[in-house]
């Protein structure tokens, strides 16, 4: 019998070491021996949560793209567009800029409903041509993410609970930014990690005292054997 509670965690902020770089390798034990769905909901263009399941051996529960691209393990649902995002892009090309990440852009190589761009590039321009195409830009301290305002990581999180029966309200979700808000609006217990922007910290049921992975590896601990069910 399940005894742990479903986990939707974040990437970026979230499992990453302390030092603020890389996954915390801490997290591998914990995620791999979970005895319950674990869902991974991030900003990253699609591969990167699927690379992260794959090797921590955990059935490939995937939210990415900030809820443009929902994978189940069965079935890929795409629920956005990126060809307005493109149009937003050839447009702070043309005036002089870009997703600032170089000629190969691994960032976005792979991704498939929305476009990231490097925190050092400006994001005035960005947000006034994105704004002409009825975009929005946000910015999760990793990234500025172009995207379709009525797309999050909540709505990703709801399909992924629908399709494979996830009780969210058993669910416990952690995270650190602004694209996190939505996922916390869906479950039924959330943390922000020490490290959090203001908006996931002013959403989430409770803020956490340590950063990174050891605030998340604190939740862990603490919920584990907890389901509510
Ligand atoms: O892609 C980002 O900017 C942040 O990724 P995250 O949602 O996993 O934190
Ligand atoms: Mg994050």
């Amino acid at each position: 019998m399940t005894t742990d509670p479903p986990l939707i965690l974040d990437i970026d902020g979230t499992l990453t070491r302390p030092e603020g770089w890389g996954i915390d390798p801490r997290i591998f034990d914990p995620l791999h021996e979970w005895d319950a769905p674990v869902v991974v909901a991030t900003g990253k263009a699609f591969p990167y949560p699927i690379a992260l399941c794959h090797f921590l051996a955990i059935p490939e529960l995937v939210v990415a793209e900030n809820g443009g691209v929902v994978y189940t393990g069965d079935d890929v649902t795409f629920t956005a567009d990126r060809a307005a995002a493109q149009n937003v892009m050839a447009e702070y090309r043309a005036a002089g800029y870009g997703p600032g990440w170089g000629a190969d852009d691994t960032v976005n190589r792979w991704r498939e409903t929305e476009i990231a761009v490097n925190l050092e590039m400006p994001l005035e321009p960005l947000e006034e041509i994105a704004d002409d195409y009825g975009l929005e830009v946000i910015d999760t301290g990793y990234a500025y993410h172009l995207k379709d305002p009525t797309i999050n990581k909540g709505q990703g999180v709801l399909a992924m609970a629908e399709a494979v029966g996830i009780d969210l309200e058993d669910a416990v979700a952690v995270g650190d930014s602004i694209n996190d808000v939505s996922t916390f609006e869906v479950v039924g217990r959330s943390f922000a990690v020490a490290n959090a922007d203001d908006a996931a910290t002013e959403a989430a049921d409770e803020v956490l005292e340590d950063v990174h992975a050891d605030g998340t590896l604190g939740v862990l601990e603490r919920v584990r054997g907890r389901s509510r069910d």
